[in-house]
């Protein structure tokens, strides 16, 4: 039995799984309106199923429908398959055909499983009778009681499990659930808990929920690619593992965060699960933990590095483009400094590449400097920043607030850049140590005698607001965070590292530390806090709020290249979301319960930016880019089934 993707449906792993020489055009597209026609001759042809008609009519009622929406969608793979091409009449083929899931196979279908909410009628149709309990419920009651049972559990990692659980069994009931519960549900299938579930991921394996591309893959990256059930992808999140949330190295295990991101471009950006495909590289891990732990589950040795590495990279990068084609999003998660920022160099020439950490951070951030300025005044330029780390989040979110600066002043970038200073694991980043920086921190190196510890730097630069962004928790002190309020009326403190543990401060240090004058937010989410009579709620500055939103905008545009406007676009449209009521509860961005509509507005103006831009390939462009954004958006709603 595969997983809530992969195992769905062998008639999705008919419409295109083949042997060999497949894609050869090299367009690695395919139209599935006429691969599914195809395959379902196929099937007539070869074994005409008995029982099935209701549910194939279903099921091609859907795919129709589905076409439809992927087409009208753009970003949607139109070229020919190619399997009959004349050229290829030679090669051999795997000769996959349609089945359709009835009866039993129905209920092991997370794709078609509706549970107790199969009515009678459908029920007779389906060959379920006697196989359900005869009680009908419906998709709200299914929510309650699923709910009901969640809160049932104390452990955070039982509640994932049970979300994962869900999501293999019932794909529209997991995200019916996450959608209409989102603020309770976020911290279970994303941070905090999937930082845990990473950790323990070898002994809560069940199915596999995405690809593994480890080193004995080489050379055959693209039959690895080409056994995954779907084929029209438009995005993929990867990871290798090396730098997850704040928890470092976790190898393999580190699957559990393409799934967990990608879960949320369903939930919170309406792109359809089955266009999302995870991906863990797996190259080795140096967590000796791992390596001598007999339940780990990826391959055991120390990391590839260098040619090794980057040779895999580029035979998986390749593979993507030549079965995807040009269009596929490829968000880059959780890799470690030293490989992030090269693979986006390299590889945003070529392909349609996003870093989540470097990029995704950095828009999310923006957004919540812009929100803080109505409550704290003054513009972006008049204020002074000051990171505690200085790595993908921190360089990145720095290089846009320049940027913005730059945009907004008409001042050469590397002026605006002298506005914002970095701290390291060595301390301030001067001019001196310029020799020793690695190349992504070298812009933020400027005159200044060298500090070594963050209040040094904090007393001496007297920052407006300080960012932690260094994965190392509890490094905002009560010195630190003091000495912000002493020199500032509402200081700005974001304390962004991932999971929870390792926040720089928490939310209830930042208000009482500062006589709740702190305007704060987190990478994590934090309860409310009240102080001196007042609540709190901390904002989640996340990139949750951008990614989903940033990748439908991208795919509905046909985009083929990321540009940072889009990320500023993005940023701009999220803090205009932001309202004087969420400003008067302490909260800089608005809640995770309107993300669906807020997503639909950033992928509006991230899609208007690509346009403007001429990277957009969705021609002609949708007059109303929002309208169109929300009726491109997947709903879990269940369809009835004739
Ligand atoms: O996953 C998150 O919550 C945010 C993120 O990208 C990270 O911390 O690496
Ligand atoms: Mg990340």
């Amino acid at each position: 039995m595969l997983s809530a993707r992969a195992a769905a449906a062998s008639h999705a792993a008919s419409l295109w799984k083949r042997g060999g020489g497949d894609v050869g055009s090299g367009n690695g597209c395919t139209s599935c309106m006429e691969v599914r026609r195809r395959a379902a001759s196929v099937t007539v042809r070869a074994a005409p199923p008995k029982r099935v008609e209701a549910v194939a009519m279903e099921s091609a009622a859907e795919t129709a429908q589905s076409d439809k929406e992927v087409a009208e969608a753009g970003g949607a793979v139109e070229e020919e398959y190619g399997e009959d091409k004349p050229m290829e009449e030679e090669l051999p083929v795997t000769p996959w055909a349609f089945s359709v899931a009835s009866g039993y196979t129905l209920l092991r279908d997370p794709h078609h499983n509706k549970g107790l909410a199969f009515t009678e009628k459908e029920r007779d149709a389906h060959y379920l009778r006697g196989l359900l309990p005869p009680a009908v419920v419906s998709q709200e009651l299914q929510v309650k009681k699923i709910m009901h049972d969640l809160r049932q559990y104390n452990v955070p990692l039982q509640r994932y499990v049970a979300m994962m659980d869900l999501q293999e069994r019932n794909e529209r009931l997991f995200y019916k659930l996450l959608i209409d519960n989102v603020e309770e549900l976020l911290p279970v299938v994303y941070t905090p808990t999937v930082g845990e579930a990473c950790q323990k991921y070898g002994s809560i394996f069940r199915r596999p929920q995405g690809l593994y591309v480890s080193l004995r893959d080489k050379g055959k990256v693209l039959d690895v690619l080409r056994n995954w059930p779907e084929r029209n992808i438009q995005v993929i999140v990867v990871t290798d593992g090396e730098r997850i949330l704040g928890l470092g190295d976790l190898g393999c295990q580190g699957m559990g965060i393409p799934v967990g991101k990608l879960s949320l471009y369903t939930a919170l950006g309406g792109v359809r699960p089955s266009a999302c495909l995870p991906i863990t590289i797996d190259v080795g891990t140096n967590n000796e933990k791992l390596l001598n732990d007999e339940f780990y589950i990826g391959i055991r040795q120390r990391r590839a590095t260098g040619e090794e590495y980057h040779e895999l990279m580029e035979e998986f990068m390749d593979a993507v483009k030549h079965i995807y084609g040009e269009k596929v999003l490829i968000q880059f998660e959780d890799f470690a400094n030293h490989n992030a920022f090269d693979l986006l160099a390299k590889y945003s020439k070529s392909h349609l590449v996003f870093n989540d950490d470097i990029q995704g951070t950095a828009s999310v951030v923006l957004a919540g400097l812009l929100s803080s300025l109505k409550v704290v005044g003054g513009t972006l330029a008049e204020h002074t920043y000051l990171f505690l780390g200085a790595g993908e989040a921190g360089t990145g979110i720095a290089e846009l607030i320049a940027l913005e600066i730059s945009k907004q002043t008409n001042a050469p970038i590397e002026e605006c850049r002298k506005k914002i200073w970095l701290v390291d694991s060595k301390g301030l980043i001067v001019n001196s140590r310029e020799n020793s920086l690695q190349p992504f921190k070298k812009p933020w190196a400027h005159d200044h005698e060298p500090l070594t510890t963050l209040l040094d730097a904090v007393e001496s630069i007297k920052p407006t607001v300080l960012i932690g962004t260094s994965g190392v928790g509890r490094t905002f002190t009560k010195e630190v965070v003091q000495a912000m309020a002493s020199f500032n009326e509402r200081p700005i403190i974001f304390s962004l590292s991932n999971p929870t543990s390792h926040s720089e401060c928490t939310a209830e240090e930042a208000y009482n530390w500062t006589q709740g004058r702190a305007v704060f937010a987190s990478g994590s989410p934090f309860d409310p806090v009240e102080y001196n009579g007042k609540v709190h709620v901390p904002g989640q500055s996340n990139n949750a709020y951008i990614f989903p939103g940033f990748g439908l905008g991208v795919v509905i545009s046909g985009a083929t290249r990321v540009h940072e406007d889009m990320l500023l676009a993005a940023s701009e449209t999220l803090a205009e979301q932001a309202t004087q009521e969420n400003f008067d509860k302490g909260s800089i961005f608005p809640p995770f319960t309107d993300i669906r509509k807020i997503s639909a507005k950033i992928a509006a103006s991230v899609a208007a930016k690509a346009y403007e831009l001429g990277l957009a390939t969705r021609l002609p462009r949708p007059r109303d880019l929002e309208k169109y954004a929300e009726s491109c958006m997947y709903t879990p709603i269940y369809r009835s089934y004739r």
